[in-house]
């Protein structure tokens, strides 16, 4: 076991964090104030710049490296924040993956090359008005005819609705009950039939656009199936990947607060001395760095270990762990990082109230953390559990 970066990995963080330090605080402000999501010709220049390739295959642009590089890149923009970070989490760990993972040819060839270059999104569009964390649930349907499916439903909470090009969409594509008869096509924003609602105010996530999309008779060409009905347990090994990408913009989040905390006791001054002198203040910082340091290992150890498994994606077991650790983690460093700083911590114009409402997200996205401790429970005793009766 070697705890060390090897020497092509830090020299990869490293560029993530240069180029974010130096391009990013700036947009992140506007995007915070202005609640617009990263404009197209700053994802062309992550594509550019090689972060939105960093785990693509390298036929489809992509650099070829592994899941634990694109984390790495990836905690390094949700420094700056979740929503600069947005399009590179999407990148790295979102639907496209799914299409790499079980796609066609075809598919791959049409859609990778588009997302490493920065020139089109994919979004995964799962939960509905009546199916969130009973995702299997979900009553979305489509039907073959002839060379199309026809789609029908509404999803809801879809990160990056209107805004993403593609929609990775959970449906119905059997009349297998619960899992069984789920499958994912992949629709155009463009095509027919397709509609957005009105954008959702959220507490945090301000920059990344979330609505309701309705399918409403919307003719998908029959390529653009990504997985038949019975591969939910597909979709949800590849979401896997996808958890360890939320965990990591949670570790982004947190690591930020500790270095902003770290820095502001250190020249804030009470009672003559800098804050950091006093031992109530030391003891915050090191639980601080504590839980950061301890999530960090969770998700590094679900990336790593991801390479050596028959199909490259994380366990469940190892993911659910990493996210839901991380997903409470940001949670506490956040808050931790408010009271250090006390009036400054809770103003806006200081960057740490932020982060505590950004960061509280993550364990709600992406399965909650009480599904995780299922999921978690589950891999421990070797079955699922049935939540129906
Ligand atoms: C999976 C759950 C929805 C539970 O549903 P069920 O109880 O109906 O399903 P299970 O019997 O547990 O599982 C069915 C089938 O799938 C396999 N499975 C389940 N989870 C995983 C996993 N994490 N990795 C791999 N495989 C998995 C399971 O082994 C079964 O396979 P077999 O039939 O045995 O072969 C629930 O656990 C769950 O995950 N709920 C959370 C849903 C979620 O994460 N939603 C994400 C929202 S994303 C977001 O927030 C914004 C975007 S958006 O929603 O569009």
């Amino acid at each position: 076991m070697d705890f060390q970066l090897s020497e092509r990995q830090r020299e990869l963080q490293d560029a993530a964090r240069r180029f974010a330090r130096a391009e990013l605080p700036t947009l992140a402000r506007e995007m915070e104030i202005g609640d617009f999501p990263v404009p197209a010709e700053m994802v062309r220049t992550y594509g550019e710049m090689g972060f939105l390739g960093v785990n693509l295959p390298e036929q489809y642009g992509g650099l070829g490296l592994g899941h634990l590089e694109a984390l790495l890149v990836l905690e390094q923009f949700a420094m700056i924040s979740n929503a600069v970070a947005f399009p590179v989490f999407e990148a790295l760990v979102g639907p496209v993956r799914v299409i790499e993972r079980f796609g066609s040819d075809a598919l791959k060839a049409r859609i990778i090359p588009q997302v490493a270059a920065g020139e089109a999104t994919v979004a995964v569009s799962m939960s509905e008005p009546d199916a969130g964390t009973a995702l299997t649930d979900l009553t979305t349907s489509a039907r073959l005819d002839g060379d199309h499916y026809i789609l029908d439903g509404t999803k809801r909470w879809t990160s990056g609705a209107g805004h993403s090009r593609y929609y990775v969409t959970y449906c119905r594509l059997s009349d297998a009950p619960g899992a069984k008869g789920i499958g994912a096509l992949l629709v155009d924003r463009e095509m027919p039939g397709v509609s957005f609602g009105k954008r959702e105010e959220l507490m945090g996530f301000r920059g990344i656009p979330t609505a309701d999309i309705v399918f409403d008779n919307v003719r998908v060409p029959r390529e653009n199936l990504v997985v038949p009905a019975g591969s939910f347990g597909q979709l949800m090994s590849a979401f896997g990947l996808e958890r360890c990408g939320n965990a990591a913009q949670s570790l982004g989040v947190a690591a930020a607060a500790l270095e902003q905390a770290l820095a502001y006791t250190q020249e804030r001054e009470a009672f003559g001395k800098a804050i950091v002198e006093f031992q109530a203040v030391q003891l915050k910082l090191a639980e601080m760095a504590m839980q950061v340091e301890a999530a960090r290992l969770l998700i590094y150890r679900a990336a790593a270990n991801a390479a050596q498994a028959d199909n490259g994606l994380p366990s469940v077991y190892e993911s659910s762990v990493a996210k839901c650790f991380a997903n409470e983690m940001v949670r506490t460093v956040t808050a931790l990082g408010v009271q250090v700083m006390g009036g400054y911590g809770y103003h806006k114009d200081y960057g740490m109230e932020q982060r505590m409402r950004d960061g509280f997200a993550w364990g709600i996205a992406g399965g909650t953390t009480d599904i995780q401790k299922t999921n978690i429970a589950a891999a421990m005793v070797g079955r699922r559990f049935d939540q129906r009766r």
